[in-house]
């Protein structure tokens, strides 16, 4: 809850990452590049390097219909579903439950040729936010993921080299009731997804390598993401 040492940076981060998440990728300046495009879904990326790494951000936007943001914020948050859409993933810690919106995770993705393993130690938090472009339209809900330090797992203490990462996945669901008055139903609902991430992986990856790996798998992950969403929820009543 709000006593806990991570709160602060909680709070301030969420509404950091929100913020940006709601910036076209044209008002953000220029320097985004689409780089994937697949029915509704819009990949952009910008190329960045700190200290000779490759830390490209990325800004995906994706349109789905039958779903609400808070389904998609649910299976995204919710460990229990992880291993069942997110394929990079070798093994998922929760380390501590910081509380019921907020966890702490230890994830190690499969080792991608020729890197070298990869983990990561991250907060994640999911929130409900009033939509301050459409005070009468469903609220959004965010989940945002953000590496932090953990004293019983030190970055690079075993065969993993250490990443970090900010990601913040953003719904903004849309209703369009039915002219008939008929009750809502998922033929009536869409969310727009805002995924930003920016992944510092650690120790060098050569440029080549860390491009291709997100120029591939971004894409596959949104996708299979979305469409994991879509199976889970498709007999059951609506989550608003
Ligand atoms: C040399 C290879 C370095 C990259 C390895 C890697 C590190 C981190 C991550 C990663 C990606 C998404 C998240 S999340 O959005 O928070 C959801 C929770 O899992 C957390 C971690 C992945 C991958 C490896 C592949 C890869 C890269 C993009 C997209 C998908 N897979």
């Amino acid at each position: 809850g709000s006593q806990h040492r991570l709160w602060p940076e909680i709070e301030k981060t969420v509404k950091q990452q929100v913020e940006m998440a709601k910036l076209g990728v044209g008002e953000c300046g220029t320097g985004w590049q689409l780089f994937a495009e697949d029915g509704e879904m819009r990949m952009y990326r910008r190329e960045e390097e700190v200290d000779g790494m490759v830390v490209d951000p990325l800004k995906a936007v994706h349109v789905v219909k039958g779903i609400t943001g808070h389904e998609v914020c649910h299976y995204f948050f919710n460990p229990q579903y992880r291993y069942d859409w997110e394929t990079t993933l070798e093994q998922m810690t929760v380390l501590e439950t910081i509380s019921e919106d907020s966890l702490l995770f230890l994830q190690t993705h499969k080792r991608i040729w020729p890197a070298s393993q990869r983990d990561v130690v991250f907060w994640s938090h999911m929130r409900k936010l009033p939509d301050d472009q459409d005070q009468d339209g469903p609220d959004i809900w965010t989940v945002v993921n953000n590496s932090t330090e953990d004293s019983e797992h030190p970055a690079n203490a075993g065969k993993c080299v250490r990443i970090y990462l900010t990601v913040c996945l953003m719904c903004q669901t849309r209703v369009d009731p039915p002219k008939d008055g008929a009750p809502i139903s998922r033929d009536n609902v869409s969310c727009k997804i805002t995924y930003c991430s920016v992944v510092n992986p650690g120790g060098w990856a050569p440029a080549s390598v860390l491009r291709a790996v997100y120029k591939r798998e971004y894409p596959k992950f949104l996708k299979r993401f979305t469409a994991y969403v879509k199976n889970q929820t498709k007999n059951k009543p609506l989550m608003f």
